[in-house]
C-alpha cells in the first residue's frame, strides 16, 4: 500500500436495493463525501448498514440510483477495476483456510496483477508493508486458521491495504478486537489518508473516528453529516429504540453518550 494515498470522493445518489421486488432493504439513500473522508455508518441491528455497504462496493446492483467514485459511475467499471478502487473487509471469517498469513495478504494484490504474470517485487513490498503496518510481520508464516479472531481481523485489514485502494470499506472492523486493538485499528485507518467507509456499533468510538456519520433506520438515512451535527440524544434514541443520554462534549470533541433501555421497551 501507499502511504501517500489520497483516497477518492464517493457519492450515493438515490440508492435503493432489495433481494426481491417489493422488499427494499436500502431506500433512497443519498450522500457525498470528499476524498480522504471517514464515514461511519450507524444504526440498529437490521437497519440496512451491511446492505448499503454491499451496494457501495458493487456486491449487488442497486435497483435504483447509482454510486459514483470521483464522479465515475461504479456500474461502468469491470469487477477488476472496482477492486483497484475499493477494497473490502467483511465480518465473515474464512474458517478452514489452508493458507499462511502472508498468502492471505498477498491475495490483496490479485487485482493489481497483470494477466498470468507472477508476483512482482512491488507486490512483495506492498505485502510486507501491509504486514508491518498491522504489526503482523512475526505472524507472516503462521497458518491463518491458527490465529485468534482479533489476529485474523487484522490480517484481513492488511490484505485490504495490500490491495492499495482509494476507498476502504469495512463491516464492523472492531468486532473481535480488544479495546487496545480497536483504538489502534481506528487510529491506523485514520492515518492512512484513504477514504474509509465503515459500519460501527460503538457510537462514541464512531464520533471520535469519523469525519462524517450516516445514521440509518429501516433502510433509510435518517441523519448524515459531521458527528456533532448528527449524533444527538433524540436521533440516537429514535434510531436504536433506547434512551440516549448526552454526557456533554469537550471543546473540539464530539459529544459522548451513555444509553439505557427506553421506558416502554
Ligand atoms: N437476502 C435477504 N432476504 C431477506 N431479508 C434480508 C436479506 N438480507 C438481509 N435481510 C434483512 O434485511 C435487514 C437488513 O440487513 P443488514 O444486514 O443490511 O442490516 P445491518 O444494519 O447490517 O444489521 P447488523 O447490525 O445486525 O449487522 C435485516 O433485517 C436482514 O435480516
Amino acid at each position: 500500500m501507499s502511504c501517500n494515498a489520497k483516497g477518492a470522493a464517493l457519492a450515493a445518489e438515490w440508492l435503493s436495493w432489495g433481494p426481491r421486488a417489493g422488499l427494499d432493504l436500502v431506500r433512497d439513500v443519498s450522500f457525498a463525501i470528499p476524498a480522504g473522508a471517514r464515514l461511519a455508518i450507524l444504526g440498529a441491528n437490521g437497519a440496512g448498514k451491511t446492505s448499503l455497504l454491499r451496494c457501495l462496493y458493487r456486491a449487488v446492483q442497486p435497483r435504483a440510483g447509482r454510486v459514483l467514485i470521483d464522479g465515475t459511475d461504479l456500474a461502468a467499471l469491470s469487477p477488476r477495476e472496482v477492486a483497484r478502487h475499493i477494497s473490502v473487509v467483511l465480518q465473515e471469517m474464512p474458517a478452514d483456510f489452508p493458507f499462511t498469513v502472508r498468502d492471505v495478504v498477498m491475495m490483496g494484490r490479485i487485482p493489481r496483477r497483470s494477466g498470468l504474470a507472477g508476483w512482482q517485487e512491488s507486490d512483495r513490498q506492498a505485502c510486507d508493508h501491509a504486514l508491518s503496518h498491522l504489526e503482523l510481520t512475526s505472524f507472516a508464516d503462521r497458518a491463518f486458521s491458527s490465529l485468534s479472531g482479533g489476529e485474523k481481523q487484522r490480517v484481513l485489514v492488511a490484505r485490504a491495504l495490500a490491495q492499495d485502494p482509494e476507498i476502504l470499506i469495512l463491516d464492523e472492523p472492531t468486532n473481535h478486537l480488544d479495546i487496545r486493538h480497536q483504538l489502534e485499528i481506528l487510529a491506523l485507518l485514520e492515518g492512512l489518508g484513504l477514504t474509509v467507509v465503515t459500519t460501527l456499533h460503538d457510537i462514541n468510538l464512531a464520533g471520535r473516528f469519523a469525519t462524517h456519520v450516516a445514521l440509518m433506520a429501516q433502510g433509510r438515512l435518517i441523519g448524515f453529516g459531521a458527528p456533532d451535527e448528527v449524533l444527538d440524544a433524540g436521533a440516537l434514541s429514535a434510531a436504536f429504540g433506547v434512551t440516549a443520554h448526552c454526557q456533554g462534549a469537550r471543546e473540539m470533541e464530539p459529544p459522548r453518550f451513555s444509553f439505557s433501555l427506553a421506558a416502554n421497551s
